[in-house]
């Protein structure tokens, strides 16, 4: 499963180089940026409010609006921390959403939402080294191993795993790293940072038996390392 990644900040579609503030390079409107993606073929888009994420404000309308004139599964991410914040976020006709900092700074309320809503919530695990990173990955959030014992104990339905220093580097996947998590957990992983190139897809397609069912792609679309079609091609097992 391929899912092009439209991050959203200040109203404009943007790709950000190891998430920081200021690194943006901006690539216009979000929903023209996602409807190419879906005309492209894709069957996901990842959806994000970095605004929300970095806790400096929100494009919560647009980013509804744009799910609503998807026809492809979305699975939206950034700022959705609690009960209004998460309903607003489903009620958008997102498949999925993705809990991020509240997983590592409300234990009681992500476990709840797990129960409540199975697999239409997955938890983001966004990481430098085994250190958990929160609130736009500007604050630390723990062990990454202690918190994925506390999700399992929990029934978290799948996770999201970003290694925080390869995002927008476009210098390949921590293939270590899923294969770790892989080890650590009998639930769906999808991978997302540091792919460049449709062999950085061939190696990740080598861990889906392993479990990473997944992958989340960005900067390398933007910057047409590769299509959407070539890369979709190989992902559905056209191209080898
Ligand atoms: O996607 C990014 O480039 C990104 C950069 C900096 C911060 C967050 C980023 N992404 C997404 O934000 C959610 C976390 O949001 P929250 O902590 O739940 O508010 C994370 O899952 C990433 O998908």
């Amino acid at each position: 499963m391929l899912l092009p990644a439209v991050d959203v900040a200040d109203g404009q579609a943007v790709r950000l180089v190891q998430g920081e503030a200021g690194s943006e390079t901006s690539y216009g409107d979000p929903l023209a940026a996602a409807m190419a993606w879906q005309e492209a073929g894709a069957d996901w888009i990842h959806l994000v409010d970095l605004d929300a994420a970095f806790g400096r404000g929100s494009n919560r309308e647009l980013l509804a609006e744009v799910t609503g004139k998807l026809d492809v599964q979305v699975e939206l991410s950034g700022g959705i921390r609690d009960d209004d914040s998460l309903e607003a976020a489903l009620a958008t006709g997102a498949r999925r959403v993705n809990i991020g900092t509240a997983a590592l700074e409300d234990p009681e309320w992500c476990d709840r939402i797990i129960s409540q809503y199975g697999d239409r919530v997955a938890i983001g695990l966004d990481v430098r080294g085994r250190t958990l990173a929160a609130r736009g990955w500007t604050k630390e959030g723990g062990d990454l191993y202690e918190v994925l014992e506390r999700l399992e104990r929990a029934g978290c339905e799948r996770y999201v795993v970003t290694d925080v220093t390869k995002d927008g580097m476009l210098q390949g996947p921590n293939l270590d790293l899923y294969r770790d998590l892989c080890a650590r957990t009998e639930k769906p992983i999808v991978a997302s940072g540091g792919v460049s190139s449709l062999d950085d897809l061939r190696a990740l397609s080598t861990l889906v038996s392993d479990g990473v069912e997944g992958v989340i792609v960005g900067k390398a679309l933007y910057a047409g390392a590769f299509t959407l079609t070539e890369a979709l091609e190989l992902t559905r097992g056209g191209d080898k």
